[in-house]
């Protein structure tokens, strides 16, 4: 079998960095990457992140037109960029292309418009892409069954340029039926890659789960098993934290 071409939108702090997962890993081809301007276009991502191979043409937002996705086939299409990118690849999902998208923070619009292209492709849409979150996750589940009355407090940390809340505390905040208004705390400092906390109180103990993403690289090694888990899977939407506690009932481990 051929090696699994991967298209990716965003060459910023994350893209380049998951850009760097794909090309390391033998089972892939990165073909083409898509940033907002034209920065570095046309020349190769894997040249740029220090390999001596071509792969990973960069192009710009500019350069998506009807022919775009039909001229540069891919197997899967991985979204770092920002909430406009969706409105960019909707030839690519009505061709059936698988897509993942990690953008953190969708317009109620923008989420419609990735939705709507489940019609056509598996879409696997995960505000945290990193293994460890969506292991947490299912763990806080159970951690809620087990202590029904504990207040729970989410706590997220993240570098001090991030601008939105984090919406994989949002994600925890709606899978434990929380508030998200009276019960996530936010804190951005320096530079922290992200860490989300659950806290659960009870009376004389505290449970504390925890998740830290210390590099970048997390989120392109989500992306892999994303991609790896939504090639051949019929259209419609599709979680990380479901296929994770889906692999948790079966007693299949996840690392
Ligand atoms: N789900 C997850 O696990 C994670 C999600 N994220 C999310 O990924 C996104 C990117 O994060 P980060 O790398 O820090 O952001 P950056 O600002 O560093 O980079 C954004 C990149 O996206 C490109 N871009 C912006 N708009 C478009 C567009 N319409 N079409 C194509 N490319 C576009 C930019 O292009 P240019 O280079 O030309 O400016 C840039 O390369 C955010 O939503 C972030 O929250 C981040 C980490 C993990
Ligand atoms: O913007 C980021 O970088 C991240 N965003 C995510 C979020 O908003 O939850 C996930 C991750 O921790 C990094």
């Amino acid at each position: 079998m051929g090696k699994i071409r991967i298209g990716i939108f965003g060459f910023g702090k994350t893209g380049k960095v998951v850009a760097n997962e794909f090309l390391q890993d033998s089972l892939f081809t990165l073909v083409w990457v898509v940033r907002k301007g034209d920065t570095d276009h046309q020349k190769y991502a894997s040249r740029l992140l220090g390999h001596e191979f071509d792969a990973g043409e960069i192009f710009s937002a500019d350069d998506i037109d009807d022919s775009f996705f039909r001229e540069r086939p891919v197997d899967a299409l991985v979204d770092f960029s920002d909430s406009t990118g969706v409105y960019l690849y909707a030839k690519a999902a009505q061709a059936g292309i698988p897509i993942i998208s990690a953008i953190s923070q969708y317009e109620q619009e923008e989420l419609e418009i990735l939705k709507s292209y489940a019609e056509f492709a598996p879409v696997l849409y995960s505000p945290n892409i990193t293994l460890g979150i969506n292991v947490l996750m299912v763990a806080a589940q159970i951690l809620q069954k087990i202590a029904p009355h504990a207040d729970i407090e989410i706590v997220e940390e993240h570098f001090k340029g991030k601008k939105e809340v984090s919406g994989t505390a949002k994600r925890i905040a709606n899978v434990l039926s929380l508030n998200v208004e009276e019960h996530l705390n936010s804190i951005r400092v320096g530079g922290i890659v992200g860490r989300h906390e659950i806290i659960f109180g009870m009376p004389n103990q505290t449970i504390r789960l925890s998740h830290e993403s210390i590099s970048r690289a997390a989120f392109g090694q989500g992306a892999i098993f994303a991609v790896n888990f939504l090639i051949g899977k019929s259209p419609g939407m599709y979680t990380m934290e479901t296929i994770i506690a889906e692999m948790f009932r079966q007693n299949i481990p996840v690392y």
